[in-house]
């Protein structure tokens, strides 16, 4: 098993976060540029020409932005050898009334497929996902502490649509006078802390089992507003402090597990959901789960390949009951982490991507294995399943300079061609980058019961 830990003590997941998250340039450009004696200021993990030898996995780029492209500013690569050693096999996947697209197997139950929906869907998905999937009752990353908009006709997000400048109140600003306070020598950063993910590493759910986390869950209150924070405009928090919405089952970050109280169960958007079923529908999981061989290079299994049960029914049965929408500003990134709270641990995770590229890192189960960078571009799917669910994987860097131009503002007078909410979709994402991802947190016919579970 190829494991490495660099000579820092950084697991190799951790070396090459710090390697892409960096702006300090490419050593190969950075040398003509960079005087000698700054050169030892650049992270040590920039000393790795390309990381551990491999270029980006890059498959969606498209023709002409090349010279904007931050893939290229950084002197990333589309690599000779992305996978590392590993083949990525080409399979079709079926997309209703679009024919097929090219889907990638990229490891075990992981597949890529590039550029799977159309801008015109693309459009519609960052819609939905600002104008609507923020509305009430969907818990934001904000909710805790500022006194949002309760109905969905005058939504955070139509607010910024319309009125931007409206002042959101802080929680703490309706219980004390912290908007009149002056700012204190080290202000809250711009991202609360508080309204980011932490991740850390916890039992899995489908270990724990739904009696055991119910327990856990019971009696939870809810975070504690922060008290340092003052009232904002709606321009600011959509903008630079929304992180992310939650669909379907509530995640309580807190606790690391769903909250299963609430009745009746929370509902995930229609037509999410079925953009989510199309997907794995069209998906030949025969050929995904097949050969060992054809996905396995040498040096790459570790811990056997896993043939989820029941992975023939998946087109039928899937049904992606939960999700988190996450907001990326060009500087934000997530933490390598792996998601381990749905109750079955194989089903598909869909993950879509819109808006500004990210490099996306795909580890394996232990953050040692040197993890495959891939390029995640608007409109391309990433699909985690089997034992690609237990596989590290996280965001160090979103790009500058590779929003579609589908999705960019119309300039010089055809903007009244577009709607006010068109244009604040395309104001928000001209910085940003959306990422929704569905799961399905039960097993197929799994009754919640009162004293115990039932399988069907
Ligand atoms: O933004 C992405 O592509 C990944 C998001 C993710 O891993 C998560 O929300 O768990
Ligand atoms: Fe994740």
């Amino acid at each position: 098993m190829a494991e490495s830990m660099s000579e820092s003590g950084h697991s190799a997941f951790r070396t090459s976060e710090k390697y892409f998250k960096s702006r300090a340039p490419h050593p190969e450009i950075a040398a003509g540029l960079i005087k000698r004696r700054f050169r030892k200021r650049l992270d040590p993990a920039q000393s790795y020409p390309l990381l551990q030898g491999q270029g980006v996995l890059d498959l969606s780029r498209p023709v002409g932005q090349e010279k904007e492209d931050e893939v290229k500013r950084a002197g990333w690569k589309p690599g000779e050898d992305p996978l590392g050693g590993r083949p990525a096999r080409k399979i079709r996947v079926d997309k209703p009334g679009a024919g097929s697209r090219d889907g990638y197997i990229v490891g075990d139950g992981l597949l890529l497929i590039p550029g799977y929906l159309n801008e015109t869907e693309q459009l519609a998905l960052v819609r939905s996902s600002l104008s609507e999937y923020t509305c009430p009752p969907n818990p934001l990353s904000l909710s805790t502490h500022y006194v949002l908009p309760k109905a969905s006709e005058t939504s955070l997000f139509s607010l910024y649509a319309s009125d931007p400048e409206t002042l959101v109140p802080s929680i703490a600003s309706t219980l004390l006078d912290v908007d009149t306070l002056r700012p204190s020598p080290s202000p809250t950063p711009s991202s609360s802390s508080s309204a980011k993910r932490q991740l850390t590493q916890n039992q899995a759910a489908s270990e724990e089992g739904y009696d055991s986390i119910v327990q856990r869950v019971e009696g939870w209150k809810g975070d504690e507003p922060s008290m340092k924070l003052k009232s904002k405009t709606a321009k600011k928090l959509v903008e630079t402090e929304l992180r992310w919405a939650n669909l379907g089952w509530v995640y309580n970050w807190t606790n690391k597990a769903y909250d299963f109280t609430s009745t009746p169960p929370p509902t995930f958007p229609e037509p999410l959901a079925e953009t989510c079923k199309d997907i794995v529908r069209g998906i030949p999981w025969d050929e995904v789960f097949g050969n060992i061989d054809d996905v396995c290079g040498e040096g790459y299994e570790e811990g056997g390949r896993i043939r989820p049960d029941g992975y023939h029914n998946w087109g039928e049965d899937y049904a992606p009951d939960t999700g988190i929408v996450n907001f990326y500003q060009t500087k934000d990134t997530l933490m390598g982490h792996v998601d381990r709270s749905e109750l079955d641990p194989y089903r598909p995770l869909i993950s879509i991507s819109l808006g500004h590229a990210g490099i996306f890192l795909l580890g394996e189960t232990t953050r040692q294995t040197p993890p495959i960078p891939i390029v995640l571009r608007s409109g391309d799917v990433l699909v985690m399943a089997g034992r690609g669910r237990k596989c590290y994987h996280g965001i160090p860097r979103i790009m500058e300079g590779t929003l579609p131009d589908h999705l960019k503002l119309i300039e010089g007078g055809q903007e009244e061609e577009e709607d006010e909410t068109t244009r604040a979709c395309k104001r928000f994402i001209s910085n940003a980058r959306i990422n929704i991802n569905a799961r399905q947190v039960f097993p197929k016919g799994f009754r919640r019961g009162g004293t115990g579970t039932v399988l069907e």
